[in-house]
């Protein structure tokens, strides 16, 4: 287990996972960005003191910008955790570091393209795409882990 940790494998999977992860947990300061500056509240409380009643609940709506960038966290989520779990115990395979690397920026670089394709809306089939890159990056690792240590 030592030699896994020290392992650049390893190394580079918790370099690539954080980087990732990090890109994720951006989307929600993202959402309360296009909130305020789209005046588009979730709760009357989040809305500044001292603004009138009437405009405040002209304020408790949904704003397509919004949930544009949620419905990307919310992908984010349903993708980046399953690579975050199942990279770890690709790791614990003993796989090539440049076969593990391949992986690894495969998947983190299709999720950057997936998020400027989404927020950004650009036409299709470029998210898909790129959905599609990293979903097969992650079945390819769970494929390896599979193989190698298949224990029913
Ligand atoms: N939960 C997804 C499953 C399929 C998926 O992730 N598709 C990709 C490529 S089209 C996507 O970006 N979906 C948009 C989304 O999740 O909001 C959905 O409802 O669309």
């Amino acid at each position: 287990m030592a030699s896994i940790i020290d392992s650049e494998v390893f190394l580079a999977f918790s370099t690539y996972a954080t980087i990732v992860v990090l890109k994720m947990m951006l989307m929600a300061p993202l959402t309360a960005y296009f909130r305020i500056t789209r005046k588009t509240f979730a709760n009357l409380e989040d809305i500044w003191p001292g603004t009138i009643p009437e405009e405040k609940k002209k304020m408790l709506r949904t704003h397509d910008d919004v949930e544009r960038v949620r419905r990307c966290h919310q992908n984010d989520l349903e993708n980046i955790v399953p690579f975050v779990l199942i990279g770890l115990l690709y790791v614990l395979t003993g796989p090539d570091l440049s076969s593990a690397l391949l992986h690894f920026r495969l998947f983190v670089g299709s999720r950057f393209i997936h998020t400027l394709a989404y927020v950004m809306a650009l036409p299709q089939p470029s998210r898909g795409l790129s959905w599609v890159v990293g979903m097969v990056t992650t079945f390819s690792m769970a494929y390896r882990i599979l193989t190698t240590i298949l224990l029913l």
